[in-house]
């Protein structure tokens, strides 16, 4: 579905570094990392609404640059900010976009736009945050893409929202022939449906793995701050100490334990601890 292969991006102030990961059809993939660790360059450059420096990024097998118009057809794409003219309403914006998909359904289109309660005289300066983000998901789902590409797609969205694009995300992908990628820094999104989670720092890909795997390889270890020598202290990857305890995210608990035993607590991280763990200790 897409394979991103080796990008690189310089910016005056930062750079995309050799970022690598994939996704098969059928499946979703949660894009995460700190403020300005590149995800929007990232998805910038596989939508080549910017230009790389190397690299290469290939979806549904093609070259995103070289077949760009057959390829954006099959993506269904949400952008953080509003592309919109915002004179026009709903309906004008709409007649504007819908001819460039050459499988646009007019009905599908009518269903979103009841179901996310929008009106198509409204114009669009008048449209909240969540309803703009609403008239997007209207758009990028309604021309049977097999693709769907979004910059923070739930963002300011309140939580009852929220769930039901995640009911919709999830509906989507039952279809095995259809991925979803999207950037977010709500990690509790990511633990309801992501099947892979690609991590981003600085950059940088820290991992592209399955969530099960991630949250299987990873352990928070709490305990008295006596306990923490230099043999110990290696294998954590960040810890928080205070007077009282201890606290650290590790890729290797076994060794952990059996050297410390029952002096510790060990327990599952979130998506948001091994990430906030990982930002610290680089
Ligand atoms: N056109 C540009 N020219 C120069 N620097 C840029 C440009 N676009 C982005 N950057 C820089 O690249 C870095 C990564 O930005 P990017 O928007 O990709 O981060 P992000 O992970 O999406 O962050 P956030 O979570 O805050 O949206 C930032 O330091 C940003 O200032």
């Amino acid at each position: 579905m897409l394979q991103v292969e080796n990008l690189s991006k310089s910016f005056k102030n930062f750079n995309l570094d050799n970022v690598s990961f994939h996704l098969e059809p059928g499946y979703i993939m949660g894009f995460i990392g700190p403020n300005g660790a590149g995800k929007t360059t990232t998805i910038k450059l596989i939508m080549n609404l910017l230009k790389k420096d190397e690299g290469k990024i290939k979806i549904f097998g093609k070259d995103n640059v070289q077949q760009e118009k057959e390829i954006k057809d099959r993506i269904g794409f949400v952008y953080d900010s509003s592309y919109f003219y915002e004179d026009l309403s709903i309906k004008q914006m709409k007649d504007i976009i819908s001819p460039f998909y050459s499988h646009w359904v007019e009905d599908t289109f009518q269903k979103y736009l009841k179901r996310f309660d929008l009106d198509p005289k409204q114009k669009i300066k008048k449209l909240s945050k969540g309803m703009k983000m609403k008239f997007s998901l209207s758009l990028a789902l309604s021309h049977q893409a097999e693709l769907i590409i979004m910059d923070e797609p739930t963002s300011g969205l309140d939580p009852v929202f929220r769930r039901e694009i995640l009911d919709i995300l999830y509906d989507i992908i039952q279809d095995e022939n259809k991925s979803i990628f999207f950037s977010t820094h709500i990690t509790t999104d990511l633990e309801k449906i992501a099947d892979y989670i690609t991590f981003i720092n600085k950059g940088r890909i820290i991992f592209s793995k399955s969530k099960d795997e991630i949250l299987e390889s990873f352990k928070i270890v709490k305990g008295a701050p006596h306990l923490l020598d230099a043999s110990i202290r290696k294998n954590f990857i960040s810890l928080r100490e205070t007077k009282v305890g201890f606290e650290g995210l590790t890729e290797s608990p076994r060794i952990i334990q059996n050297t410390l035993k029952d002096k510790v607590i060990i327990e599952k991280p979130s998506l948001e601890d091994i990430m906030v763990y990982m930002v610290r200790g680089e």
